[in-house]
């Protein structure tokens, strides 16, 4: 008999995250503190797993979002996490029928789209999701950069002061919602998401050693940054420090706060090295540095997955780069985000209804994904043949209107 997909009770739970851990090849047995941190920030309703012979094999966990989009609107997102099938139980199916019930689920409730990170790249894509953002790691010699070392705070007003866990609790959130506004691809984060990044909620699979942090203020006292970093207290043979920093978080709302920010990051005593794992493939970092070669990045990766469960909502929500009158005819197999549309934006608002009229491009709702938030070129999309032309001028025109001035930028990973 094929394993019974269900929600999962609360009784049922320490088996779930057995299964869970073992699926992410972790102890298998959680500590009663990590159950119950876990637990708490678990919503059961959304929590699926298979069973078989009472046995949990399959995991699925889902949390409600918003995605900020172009323009600083916000849609509903279901997001997805905490996929896992056993080993014993791979290639049966069993994560495409968890995956076909929740998104009927998602869009039952209305959601937007549907959003993840993923383990591995060709997982996905079967699913109707694809890459929206891109996340780049950078890395940083310090002694190359050219900064003044000797400078010790920002040039226009504003100051940085250091700061501690509980400031950047009481602040953060604010600020990262200001910064969302502005900048498409981020993601919701809860006061959980706060409580874990600063040592108030603890899970002994992902340790948390307490960072230091600092926040910039405006000439007028306003907070508009905050940098978290840790150092990895490393010197040589010689007695010469050689500590490398890595950034977790770093928020600005003005291109003052970014350039002080970095600097401040990038000019600390002891530091030769920064480490930044999760920023824009087109951050500003490198052109800060009188010598942009002191940073390079080390890595270019997928960021948001995501896949439509109501197109017209999402295309709708986001600004455009030009006026636009464009039919677009999406396909979508498994259903959910597919049909033809009929996308018109002008500086007074945008409106995206069904259609029957010829279309101007034909995509994939996957193609469409990767377009939605601004990170990819319909040209190149084109080129690598998922999108098609069908009327002449289509392609440059949407080429203006989906692109943003800066890259769409996800810093979280859930
Ligand atoms: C959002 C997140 O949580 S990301 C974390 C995802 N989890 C993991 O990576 C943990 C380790 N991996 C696993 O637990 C499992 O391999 C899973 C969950 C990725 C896949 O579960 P399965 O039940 O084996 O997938 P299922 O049988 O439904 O596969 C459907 C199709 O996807 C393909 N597929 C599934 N996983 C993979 C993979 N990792 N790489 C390539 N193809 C895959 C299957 O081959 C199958 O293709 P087919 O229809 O052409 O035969």
């Amino acid at each position: 008999m094929s394993p019974e997909i269900r929600t999962v009770t609360e009784s049922e739970y320490p088996d779930w995250m057995r299964a869970l851990a073992t699926g992410f090849l972790m102890p298998p047995t959680p500590s009663e503190q990590d159950l119950k941190v876990r637990r708490s920030g678990t919503d059961l309703d959304r929590t699926l797993g298979a069973f078989d012979g009472g046995r949990c094999v399959a995991t699925y966990r889902t949390h409600p979002q918003w995605l900020s989009v172009p323009g600083g609107a916000r849609v509903d997102a279901n997001a997805i996490t905490n996929i896992t099938v056993a080993s014993t139980h791979r290639r049966r199916g069993l994560l495409s029928r968890m995956m076909a019930r929740d998104l009927a689920v998602a869009k039952e409730r209305g959601d937007v789209v549907a959003t993840l990170t993923s383990a591995e790249y060709p997982i996905y894509g079967r699913f109707g999701f694809a890459p929206a953002t891109s996340m780049a790691a950078w890395t940083v010699d310090l002694p190359r950069t050219g900064l003044d070392r000797r400078a010790t705070g920002p040039a226009c007003g504003g100051r940085i002061d250091l700061a501690d866990m509980a400031d950047i609790r009481a602040l953060g959130p604010a600020l990262h919602e200001r910064v969302a506004a502005l900048t498409p691809g981020m993601v919701s984060r809860s006061e959980r998401w706060w409580q874990l990044a600063t040592g108030v909620l603890q899970v002994s699979s992902d340790p948390w050693t307490e960072p230091l942090s600092a926040l910039y203020r405006s000439a007028s006292g306003e907070v508009e940054g905050l940098v978290v970093y840790a150092a990895d207290g490393k010197w040589n043979d010689a007695q010469q420090p050689l500590n490398t920093l890595t950034v977790r978080d770093l928020l600005a709302l003005t291109p003052a706060a970014e350039r002080a920010l970095w600097h401040h990051v990038c000019s600390v005593d002891w530091a030769t090295g920064v480490e930044v794992p999760r920023r824009a493939p087109d951050d500003v970092l490198p052109l800060l540095l009188p010598d942009p070669r002191a940073a390079r990045t080390t890595s270019i990766i997928d960021g948001i997955w995501l896949r439509f469960l109501d197109t017209p909502r999402a295309l709708a929500a986001r600004t455009y780069g030009t006026t636009a009158s464009l039919v677009l005819d999406i396909r979508d197999e498994l259903g959910h985000g597919g049909g033809r549309f009929l996308l018109d934006t002008t500086p007074e608002g945008t409106t995206c209804t069904t259609t029957t009229r010829t279309p101007d491009l034909t995509l994939p709702a996957p193609t469409l994904a990767r377009l939605y938030l601004g990170d990819e070129s319909p040209h190149r999309l084109a080129a690598l043949g998922l999108l098609e032309e069908n009327s002449a001028g289509a392609l440059t025109l949407a080429d203006h209107a989906f692109r943003t001035p800066r890259r769409p930028w996800c810093p979280d990973v859930f």
